[in-house]
């Protein structure tokens, strides 16, 4: 581990409350090499997402929410600081966390259901007998609205469609935290909003935590219950909303509106203090 980055000005993270947070994250720091010397990407990162919650994580381009997010995922590891899910320290790659990211990644030559299958075998859970299988999928497949679509091949689905089924893939394994990186983001306005309303009723349905991350103001106005915005070189948390309008909202509302200018402020602060 390296020397401490940054001193953290934030509390370190600690206490009942958070005790039970699906998510924890106390004071994670993160370094790449580059060949001009290490690079710090974020810095004295506290975060807490709660079941149920969905946190949306904004930032100007290059200030590390993916690089965040894939530390957060086990999928590299920290230079400084703890994850916990659920109270265990995590350090790799956990069953209990699902990636979502833009691209669906379907296998091609595998059917929509073979697709969900895979998931739930690669995840290291325990062994399911073949009704418990089919019952996951099953109902994966239904969450998502495509329980006719079982036998249908990626080539024959939209984009939309095959971001649903690995959605459905990633939900089938009852992950206690979603993570999403731009999940809808190659979408047009129409599909975009379904799946929006998609994800909102399987947070409330499944009640676990989601972190997403995303470029798009609107989006996580309509979708977070908290608001993260983050600041760059070094990536840092800069602001938190909490958005307090009641699901189910509808764009343009006085309130969020109010709330959109603010962070537009907060987002031009940030960008003008640092250069990408
Ligand atoms: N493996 C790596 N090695 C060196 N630098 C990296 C590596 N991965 C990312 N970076 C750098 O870290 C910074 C943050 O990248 P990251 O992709 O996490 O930002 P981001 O906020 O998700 O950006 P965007 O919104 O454009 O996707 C960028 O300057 C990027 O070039």
């Amino acid at each position: 581990m390296n020397a401490r980055l940054h001193p953290s000005s934030s509390p370190v993270v600690q206490g009942n409350s958070t005790d039970r947070a699906a998510l924890v994250v106390d004071d994670l720091a993160k370094q790449y090499a580059t060949p001009q010397g290490p690079f710090t990407v974020f810095d004295g990162i506290h975060l807490t997402v709660q079941s149920g919650e969905i946190v949306c994580l904004l930032g100007a381009s290059g200030c590390g929410k993916s690089s965040l997010l894939s530390t957060i995922g086990g999928l590299q590891p920290a230079d400084w600081g703890h994850i916990y899910l659920q109270g265990d320290r995590i350090q790799a790659p956990d069953p209990r966390i699902g990636l979502i990211f833009q691209e669906a990644a379907l296998l091609p030559w595998l059917t929509v259901q073979h697709n969900v299958a895979l998931g739930l075998q690669l995840s290291h859970m325990p062994r399911l007998s073949r009704p418990a299988l089919r019952s996951r999928i099953d109902q994966a497949l239904l969450s998502v609205g495509l329980e006719k679509f079982h036998r249908t091949y990626p080539r024959q689905l939209s984009g939309g469609m095959a971001q649903r089924v690995a959605i459905a893939r990633t939900i089938a394994r009852d992950p206690q935290l979603l993570l999403m990186d731009e999940p809808f983001s190659a979408f047009d306005a129409i599909t975009r909003l379904e799946m929006q309303q998609l994800l909102l009723g399987i947070i409330a349905q499944q009640r676990c935590a989601a972190l997403l991350v995303t470029h798009d103001i609107d989006e996580a106005l309509l979708l977070g219950d908290r608001i993260l915005l983050m600041s760059r070189n070094p990536g840092r948390i800069y602001r938190e909303w909490v958005v307090t309008t009641p699901q189910p909202r509808v764009r343009h509302t006085e309130d969020l509106m109010s709330l959109r200018a603010e962070i537009f402020t907060a987002l031009s602060e940030v960008m003008a203090r640092s250069t990408p």
